[in-house]
């Protein structure tokens, strides 16, 4: 391609020692609460009574009667203090809601380290020789911005590019909060680490087994796909840090018996905007409701908008520290050759082929925006014989295939790789010469976060192409804020091998890429449904003949276009619809129980007076009859 034109703690861990030592301890201190709780407000009425005495001393004669009537006032009474105690639970719960609010609308500054130096951190030797035998020794500007208010266990929302070394930071306060508060195995799980993906996951438990290295708390990762039932077994064990995506760790916590989790104390959400963007707020919703609510929340993020900041105050508690360091500016990938190339839909691929054609001895990484599309393309090059060799990494292969097919690519000298953003989350790369974003990314932030990525390649001279429809061209403008500029490339037309014809009649003869082509057609139209750019992505701009050619098809294939935004927002919906039906019927159990109470106490009340009435009334009557009598007989 020729470049054409160029556009522009310890001190913490005192305090949460309290809050729980291990899971014995924890379950008697909330035992013994409970039993105050019920029980203070009745010790305090019955000596009211005995002070009082008023009954017993009326009516002396009546003891036994009223005796068991001051029993059965008790029993009453202790009905109404539980009536007392749910309403006062939710006025407490209301309150706490109100204030959380109010709150967490003031997030403050995080305190930073005075000294960079991981040697100079108030940390346990054993923390600080791993962080020696990983030859760490001066802190990034986000550890060293909010190790303070993690070691202090305040809840942190922080924003840092990929590979600024959060992972690093806040293990590093997991680590050492565990092992100050001796977390043993029967204390069950006082952390959890969820991330968006399995290699994600991997990547946290290997960087933790490095600094848990001279601990003995245990860890694990909990993972979608993985074997469920030994899974479940580790977590009868015993787990004191669990790395999870979220679905798995879900399905965990509603069947898993003997998963013990109320002495979490910590719960990380690593890459949020990935958990977003898998479509897993709703499961996080059900994992919040479940796990104990007094807990130091961590959130993590690439990147910041109002989606990410809205799920993450969910998480977090009121007056969380909040870190954004993301690249405003574009520093961390200046001195990256980049450009793109404009082409209509139905030459896409043919230029993409045509230019892989001509990477014989050359290494592509190629970006695409689903696992269905990597399939696809995958498979077609086969067919199409290409001279290099074919790599492919997507979210439907198993661990065991994409930990293989990426250890290839990195070890070979020539190939191309087709990936997804969301599988090369956390990853480096190896050294390549050419990052080709062949469908473009949702944003200027995600297309940094690729050439970062290009940016940290050990070769120097790797260029970053994206391909752009002439109707996404307004997506440049968007990199101006970033002073990111991109040179134009052209790839001349008679370069351009002329495959479409051969493309064409895969479709009619190979069943097998014809429904591959189908999947790939239908989730590239899906993926440009959801784009939130609207101005950049307009679906219904875009020409489906030519788009559908791209995928061998003459006429475009009928498809359904699930909007899995909108699904979203309708399981967000149903939740809270859910939690307000819930909390409605939570609050007229309540009010049928005081009626009930009420109701009880009135007539069990009355009952008590007539009859009373009724034995004083007889007596009256007794004593009259004996005075008549005695009266007579003194006559
Ligand atoms: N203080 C440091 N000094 C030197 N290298 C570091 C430091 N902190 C982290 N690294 C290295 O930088 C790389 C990225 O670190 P880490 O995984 O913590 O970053 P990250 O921000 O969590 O990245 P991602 O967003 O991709 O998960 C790792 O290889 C790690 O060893």
């Amino acid at each position: 391609m020729a470049s054409k034109s160029s556009t522009n703690n310890k001190a913490a861990s005192k305090s949460l020692a309290s809050n729980s030592r291990s899971s014995s301890a924890k379950a008697t201190k909330v035992n013994s609460k409970h039993v105050i709780k019920k029980s203070e407000p009745k010790v305090k009425n019955l000596s009211k009574r005995v002070k009082g005495g008023h009954l017993v001393k009326n009516i002396a004669q009546d003891f036994v009667d009223v005796s068991d009537m001051l029993e059965e006032e008790d029993d009453e009474e202790q009905e109404e203090e539980k009536v007392e105690d749910a309403q006062e639970d939710i006025r407490d719960e209301d309150q706490e809601d109100e204030e959380d609010v109010k709150m967490k609308d003031s997030e403050s500054p995080a305190e930073e380290t005075e000294s960079s130096i991981f040697a100079d951190l108030n940390i346990s030797p054993s923390t600080k020789s791993a962080l020696a035998q990983m030859e760490l020794s001066i802190m990034t500007e986000i550890q060293a911005k909010i190790l303070p208010s993690l070691l202090s266990g305040r809840d942190v929302f922080a924003v840092a590019d990929a590979g600024a070394g959060k992972t690093i930071a806040y293990l590093l306060s997991v680590v050492e909060k565990l092992s100050t508060l001796n977390f043993q195995n029967g204390d069950g799980t006082g952390t959890i680490i969820l991330a968006p993906t399995r290699e994600s996951a991997h990547q946290i438990q290997s960087i933790l087994s490095e600094l848990a290295a001279n601990h003995a708390q245990s860890f694990a990762v909990i993972l979608e796909g993985s074997n469920l039932r030994s899974e479940a077994e580790k977590l009868q064990k015993g787990v004191n840090i669990v790395i999870a995506t979220p679905d798995r760790l879900l399905q965990h916590l509603k069947t898993t018996e003997g998963f013990v989790y109320n002495n979490l104390n910590t719960l990380i959400i690593d890459q949020i905007d990935l958990i977003i963007d898998n479509r897993f707020e709703p499961i996080i919703q059900e994992i919040l409701d479940i796990l104990p609510a007094k807990r130091q929340g961590i959130v993590i993020a690439t990147s910041n908008n109002k989606e990410i900041k809205s799920l993450a105050q969910v998480v977090l508690r009121a007056k969380y520290a909040r870190v954004d360091i993301s690249s405003r500016d574009n520093s961390a990938i200046e001195g990256v050759e980049q450009g793109y190339v404009v082409c209509e839909s139905d030459k896409r691929f043919l230029v993409l082929n045509s230019f892989l054609k001509k990477s014989v001895g050359r290494k592509v990484v190629v970006f695409l925006s689903s696992c269905n599309m990597v399939t696809f393309y995958g498979e077609l090059l086969s067919y199409l014989e290409h001279p290099v060799p074919v790599f492919e990494l997507n979210g439907n292969q198993t661990q065991q295939e994409r930990t293989i097919a990426f250890a290839e690519f990195c070890a070979t000298n020539v190939g191309v790789l087709f990936t997804t953003d969301v599988v090369m989350r956390g990853i480096e790369l190896p050294s390549v010469d050419f990052v080709l974003q062949f469908d473009p990314p949702t944003n200027a932030k995600d297309y940094i976060q690729r050439v970062i990525k290009v940016s940290k390649n050990e070769n120097q001279d790797c260029k970053s192409v994206m391909f752009l429809l002439p109707s996404e061209v307004r997506f440049l403008e968007y990199f101006k804020q970033y002073n990111i500029s991109l040179d134009q490339y052209d790839f001349a037309s008679n370069r351009v091998s002329n495959v479409q014809s051969q493309l064409e009649k895969y479709m009619v003869t190979v069943y097998h890429l014809n429904q591959s082509s189908k999947n790939a057609y239908r989730s590239y139209l899906q993926s440009y449904a959801n784009q939130s750019l609207k101005q950049v992505y307009n679906i219904s701009k875009l020409d489906l003949v030519k788009v559908a050619k791209a995928f061998g098809f003459t006429v475009p294939p009928k498809i359904n276009i699930d909007f899995s935004t909108k699904k979203v927002k309708q399981a967000l919906k149903e939740i809270l619809l859910k939690k307000q039906e819930e909390s409605d019927a939570k609050k007229a159990i309540v009010e049928k129980l005081q009626n009930k109470a009420k109701s009880a106490i009135t007539r069990r009340r009355e009952e008590k007076l007539q009859a009373i009435v009724a034995e004083k009334l007889a007596n009256k009557k007794a004593n009259k009859r004996v005075g008549k009598r005695v009266g007579k007989a003194r006559k």
